[in-house]
């Protein structure tokens, strides 16, 4: 089963398209988004829950129209899009009270558990916090009112190596048991060497390719050079296939 599939999204903007967008994640996976700065990415996450208006396409979540179920479908995602810090001078246990009353299913003993987890202490304001425990206590919110599918732009983003790889490693561990799914996108490539198991590529607003990760990496195997042996890494994927050619 599906727990997401995009079909045709489009989103136009007076200087940028993002055209035609499909892609699906089966349930229990981990889904990269990669491209370059500006490629589409948070475009592609905004217009797919419907927080900017798609001129076309469809989303299906949960096996669901979206926009014919978007809040029973918001009850159980986990969105994290660029941060919290607007929030600077509150206390997490401000922001949890707020939150928590939008969700039918919140789960406090969990929400408990979590922050011990992640040693997030609820006294604390947002601004004191760094920018890896802002994602963790983004990440407990969503936990904690048992989303199943979690939706983050670039959350390694910021990140120092030993912080980032701490967040994958949770990523893996949250869809062990094949319940949850998870979306992320980066323009970290090796986050996504680490830990997706598909990968969706955006260039220039459009789909350059969707696929399981050994697939994916196999099928752009025709940009090696001669006398290249081994498979390409998803890094040398992503320049080689952007790479500019300056006439100076
Ligand atoms: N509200 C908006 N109005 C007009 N143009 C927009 C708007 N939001 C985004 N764009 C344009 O859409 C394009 C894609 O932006 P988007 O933020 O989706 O890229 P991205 O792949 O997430 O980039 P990055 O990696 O830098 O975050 C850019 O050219 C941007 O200027």
């Amino acid at each position: 089963m599906n727990v997401l599939a995009v079909e045709g999204l489009t989103k136009r903007y007076p200087n940028f398209v993002l055209e035609n967008i499909t892609f699906s994640i089966p349930k229990g996976r981990i889904m990269g988004l990669i491209g370059k700065n500006g490629a589409g990415k948070s475009t592609t996450l905004k217009a797919m829950l419907n927080l900017v208006r798609p001129d076309e396409g469809s989303i299906q979540m949960f096996g669901k129209d979206f926009k014919e179920n978007e809040e029973n479908c918001k009850q159980n995602i986990g969105v994290v899009l660029g941060g919290i810090d607007f929030y600077n001078h509150k206390k997490i246990a401000q922001i949890t009270d707020s939150t928590k009353r939008f969700y039918k299913n919140w789960d406090e003993a969990a929400y408990q558990k979590y922050l011990q987890t992640f040693s997030l202490d609820p006294q604390k304001k947002v601004k004191e916090l760094s920018t890896g425990m802002k994602v963790k206590y983004m990440i407990a919110l969503a936990l904690s009112h048992h989303a199943k599918f979690l939706i983050l732009d670039e959350p390694t983003s910021g990140l120092d190596p030993v912080s980032r790889d701490d967040l994958l490693g949770l990523f893996r561990q949250l869809v062990r048991d094949g319940e949850r799914s998870i979306l992320f996108s980066t323009h970290i490539t090796s986050d996504l060497e680490k830990c997706a198991d598909d990968i969706t590529y955006i260039k220039g607003g459009k789909l350059l390719r969707s696929a399981e990760k050994n697939a994916f990496i196999e099928s752009f195997q025709h940009l090696k050079e001669p006398g290249e042996t081994g498979e390409l890494t998803l890094e040398e994927i992503m320049i080689r296939t952007e790479r500019s050619h300056y006439d100076i």
